[in-house]
């Protein structure tokens, strides 16, 4: 049997070289790491529009325009994930965890302090060859 992938929009939120992170609650799937804001994307939804959605739930911004950085799929073994990764540097609003979670701007060269989930790896470092 084909294992079902969870379709996931991401947004690296840019400016002035810092990124906006929050840290997953402890009950969700990979819960307790950082992550980049974002969520699944819904039936018939485009990834830009989940994007949008997601990004206003959880942080607060209005996203005008975004940037494909890539795509990975990652099999965590319980959750299988495609995360569709932009570039969020067109947005307006002051970005906070607006579901109670913590958010915080990160200078991209401190990155390596927080921890991720598995598959974010290859998103930090692709994010610092674009950025350097
Ligand atoms: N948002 C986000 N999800 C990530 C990242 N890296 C990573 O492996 N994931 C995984 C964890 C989850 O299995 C999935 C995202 O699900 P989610 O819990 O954010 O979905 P959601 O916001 O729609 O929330 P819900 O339906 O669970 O309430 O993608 C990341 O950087 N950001
Ligand atoms: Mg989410």
């Amino acid at each position: 049997m084909t294992k079902k992938i969870v379709h996931v929009a991401v947004g690296v939120i840019y400016k002035d070289q810092q990124l906006f992170i929050c840290k997953r609650p402890d009950d969700k799937h990979q819960g307790g790491l950082w992550e980049f804001p974002g969520g699944k994307v819904e039936q018939g939804e485009s990834v830009f529009a989940a994007l949008q959605r997601e990004l206003l739930e959880e942080v607060n911004l209005t996203v005008n325009g975004s940037d494909e950085l890539m795509v990975i799929e990652h099999d965590y073994g319980d959750k299988c994930v495609r995360l569709d990764v932009h570039i969020v540097d067109n947005f307006t609003g002051e970005a906070h965890g607006a579901e109670g979670q913590q958010g915080k701007w990160v200078p991209i060269n401190e990155l390596d302090y927080y921890v991720f989930p598995a598959a974010n790896v290859e998103i930090v470092e692709k994010i610092k060859q674009r950025f350097k």
